[in-house]
């Protein structure tokens, strides 16, 4: 599945409402046993949430927004198939989750590519999924800090903090993505399937039992004046830094 939203690959209700019936779709194809994520816009993997959709908006609006990331992380984290991040390009954010929410990541390995949940340098907290998502992959200590200092990684340091499993040149990334997709399809499907839902069912069963809390939680946070001020400031300074 090749991300295509110019400039940034940004989740948009759109987007995400897209990538979650494009997903169904595979996930429903007794064909297909696995999907390789990447991106076809240069330089970026995606750029996280489109904070578009998290400012100036409804609160009918938020909630049906988180509602959709909410669905977009169930799918992912639950599918069956073997599920391969070939990031080539930036990852803040949303966009991490993306990579993380896989079975395996490989990046290119470009100076220039950062990748993190920074969610605490826009004023706003990554919420306990992600938090989760976050401990599973590279452990309580390397999450926690990362977490509250809101970073983002190079591709080498995220390969060193286990955030990435491997590093690449970008004429390598399709190459390698296929042959670790090959090594993980060469085992048996029901058994690769149960011993992945062994390890992530009780973080997701812990976002089922609480997803209207969450998105209640959401929606309060997002919708209050000062944080709507944060990321107004953010998407200027974003702007501004092309001047
Ligand atoms: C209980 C509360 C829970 C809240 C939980 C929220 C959880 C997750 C939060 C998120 O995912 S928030 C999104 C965080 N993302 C970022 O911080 C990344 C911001 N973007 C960048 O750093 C850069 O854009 C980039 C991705 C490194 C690319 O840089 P580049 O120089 O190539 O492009 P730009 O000129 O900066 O951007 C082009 C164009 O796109 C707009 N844009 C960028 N990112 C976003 C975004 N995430 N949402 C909406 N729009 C975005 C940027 O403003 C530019 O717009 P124009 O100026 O061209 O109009």
């Amino acid at each position: 599945m090749k991300f295509k939203s110019p400039p940034v690959n940004s989740l948009s209700l759109d987007f995400i409402t897209e990538f979650c019936i494009g997903l169904e779709k595979l996930e429903n194809n007794r064909e297909c046993r696995g999907v390789i994520f990447t991106s076809a816009v240069p330089n970026i993997f995606s750029s996280g949430l489109d904070i578009t959709e998290m400012c100036g908006k409804s609160m009918e609006h938020y909630a049906e927004f988180w509602r959709a990331v909410q669905e977009m992380w169930l799918r992912l984290y639950g599918s069956n198939m073997v599920t391969v991040a070939a990031v080539n390009g930036s990852s803040p954010a949303g966009g991490c989750l993306i990579a993380l929410t896989c079975d395996y990541r490989i990046m290119v390995e470009n100076p220039k590519f950062v990748i993190g949940l920074n969610e605490a340098q826009l004023g706003i907290v990554a919420p306990f999924w992600f938090k989760d998502t976050f401990v599973n992959t590279v452990g309580h200590r390397v999450a926690e800090r990362s977490l509250q200092l809101g970073s983002l990684h190079s591709a080498s340091e995220a390969h060193r903090l286990g955030l990435v499993d491997e590093l690449v040149p970008e004429v390598k990334l399709q190459e390698k993505a296929a042959a670790v997709m090959a090594q993980w399809l060469a085992l048996p499907d029901h058994a690769r399937q149960l011993t992945k839902s062994m390890m992530r069912k009780a973080v997701l069963d812990r976002l089922v039992a609480h997803r209207e809390e969450d998105v209640q939680n959401f929606v309060n946070f997002i919708s209050k004046e000062s944080i709507q001020k944060s990321l107004r400031m953010y998407m200027e300074m974003l702007k501004k830094k092309k001047r």
